[in-house]
C-alpha cells in the first residue's frame, strides 16, 4: 500500500497536493499590523481567490489531486473528545489555557458545526464577535484596542511552511514566528487523525515541540537520498542539525546539503531564492551568490557512532552534480540576472517556481523576463495570475504542499 505521502524528489510528477485557499483572514489583516502579520500588503480577498481558483484549476488540469488545508482539518476534528483537545491546545496557543475569555471562546467556536470552527480559527476572533464578561486586567488595561482575541492567520495560503513531506514521511515544523506557529497545530491533527493520513505510517520526522525553528519553505527533497536545506531567517542551523540526525538515522536519506541564504523577509526561505525545476536544472536568484559565483553550503553525511560529519564548500553548482550525479548543473539566474529585474522579480517570487514534472513548472505571470528565460531554457511553463496573491510575498512553490508525487525514472 502507497504511503499517502510519498515525496522523494522536488520534480517528480506532482499526483496530490494540499492548497489552502484564502479566506476571511485576508480580510482581519490592517495596517497597524501588517508588519507582524509577515505581509507586505493587504491582498483584495475575492481577487485573491479567484487568482488561487485558477492556480487550484492549473494543476488539476494536469491531473493534480487538489486537496484543501482547511477541509482536511474539519475532517480531522469530527470525534468530539479529538476536537475538545485540538480546541484547548489551540486556545491555549493563542494565549488562553483558562478563564472567561478562553470559556467564551470555546462556547463560541464550538457553536459552529466543525468547518465553520476551522474557517473561523482561521480567520481570527473579534473581540466584538463574543460577549465576555469578566476580561483578566492584561485585557482591560493593556489590550484594551487590540480588536482581535484571537489574531487572523493570513500566510495560511502558504501552505509550504507548516509542514514538509519527505519520503514517506513529513515534518510537522516549529516555525520562527508567533504569527504562523498555529498553523502546524492543524497539521498535526491531520496527520494523526484524518482518516486519509492515521494509522497509514507516516514517519513524523521532526514534530512541532521544539525550540529550535524551522519551515518548509527551506526544505527541498533533491532526491531520493538528497535534501537541501537553507540556513535562513526561518531555518535555525541546530534544527537542521536535529532533522539530518533523524533522517540518517531513520529514512535513506545520506545527504543534507545546506544553504546559507541572506536572513531576511524578501529572501526569508531557501525556496525564494532557489529552486530545483529538472534533472539538472534550478532557478537561483543571483544575489546569493557573491561576485565569484559562490555561497556558503555544508555538507552533512551520517559519520561514525551517530556523528554527524560537516564539509565546507562554497562551489555550489559543483556540490549539486556531485550529489546529483549529473555532469552539468544550469542555473538559471532570476530576472536574467539584470541588476534591477532580478532583485524586482525576486520580490514577487520570481524563483519560487512550483515544479509539477521534471522541466515543467508553475509561475506568476508578473514574473516575465524569469518565465522567457525559463523557457529559452527548455522549460515548459504554466503561468498563473498573481496581482493579489503576491502581496503575501509567496509564489506558487509556497502556496502547495505536494504530498504525493511519481518517483523519478532515471
Ligand atoms: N516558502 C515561502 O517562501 N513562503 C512564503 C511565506 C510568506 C509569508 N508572508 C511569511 O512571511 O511567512
Amino acid at each position: 500500500m502507497q504511503s499517502p505521502i510519498h515525496v522523494t524528489s522536488e520534480i517528480g510528477k506532482l499526483k496530490t497536493v494540499m492548497l489552502h485557499r484564502p479566506g476571511h483572514e485576508i480580510e482581519n489583516v490592517y495596517p497597524d499590523i501588517l508588519h507582524r502579520m509577515l505581509v507586505d500588503d493587504i491582498p483584495y480577498l475575492p481577487i485573491a481567490q479567484e487568482e488561487h481558483d485558477y492556480f487550484a484549476d492549473t494543476l488539476r488540469k494536469q491531473g493534480i489531486e487538489v486537496l484543501y488545508f482547511a477541509k482536511l482539518a474539519a475532517e480531522a476534528l469530527q470525534d468530539s473528545q479529538v476536537k475538545d483537545k485540538f480546541l484547548e491546545q489551540m486556545l491555549a496557543e493563542s494565549g488562553y489555557a483558562a478563564g472567561a475569555v478562553h470559556d467564551a471562546l470555546k462556547e463560541y467556536l464550538l457553536s459552529m458545526d466543525t468547518q465553520a470552527m476551522v474557517d473561523k480559527i482561521i480567520a481570527g476572533v473579534r473581540k466584538d464577535e463574543i460577549d465576555v464578561k469578566f476580561v483578566s486586567l492584561a485585557e482591560m488595561a493593556e489590550d484594551k484596542d487590540y480588536p482581535f482575541f484571537m489574531d487572523p492567520m493570513p500566510n495560511a495560503y502558504f501552505t509550504r511552511d507548516p509542514q514538509a513531506s519527505i519520503g514517506d514521511g513529513i515534518t510537522i515544523n516549529h516555525m520562527t514566528f508567533k504569527a504562523r506557529r498555529r498553523e502546524s497545530l492543524f497539521t498535526e491533527y491531520i496527520i494523526k487523525y484524518n482518516p486519509r493520513f492515521a494509522n497509514k505510517g507516516v514517519h513524523v520526522w521532526r514534530d512541532r515541540y521544539h525550540d529550535t525553528r524551522i519551515e518548509g519553505g527551506d526544505e527541498l527533497v533533491l532526491s531520493d537520498h538528497v535534501f537541501a536545506i537553507g540556513i535562513s531567517q526561518r531555518t535555525s542551523a541546530d534544527a537542521i542539525m536535529d532533522i539530518a540526525r533523524n533522517l540518517f538515522k531513520d529514512s535513506n536519506y545520506d545527504t543534507v546539503i545546506a544553504i546559507h541564504i541572506p536572513h531576511n523577509h524578501a529572501m526569508m526561505h531557501l525556496d525564494t531564492v532557489f529552486t530545483m525545476i529538472n534533472y539538472n536544472q534550478f532557478t537561483v536568484h543571483p544575489q546569493i551568490l557573491d561576485e565569484n559565483g559562490k555561497v556558503d553550503t555544508y555538507i552533512l553525511h551520517p559519520g561514525k557512532d551517530g556523528e554527524i560529519e560537516i564539509k565546507h564548500r562554497t562551489d555550489l553548482q559543483n556540490v549539486l552534480e556531485e550529489a546529483l550525479g549529473e555532469p552539468e548543473i544550469d542555473l538559471i539566474p532570476t530576472g536574467n540576472g539584470d541588476p534591477i529585474v532580478a532583485p524586482r522579480e525576486q520580490w514577487n517570487d520570481g524563483s519560487n517556481t512550483l515544479t509539477i514534472a521534471p522541466g515543467e513548472v508553475v509561475t506568476y505571470d508578473r514574473n516575465y523576463v524569469s518565465n522567457d528565460l525559463l523557457r529559452k531554457h527548455g522549460i515548459l511553463v504554466h503561468e498563473v495570475r498573481s496581482s493579489e496573491l503576491s502581496r503575501g510575498r509567496g509564489g506558487p512553490r509556497c502556496m502547495s504542499c505536494p504530498l504525493v508525487r511519481e518517483d523519478l525514472k532515471k
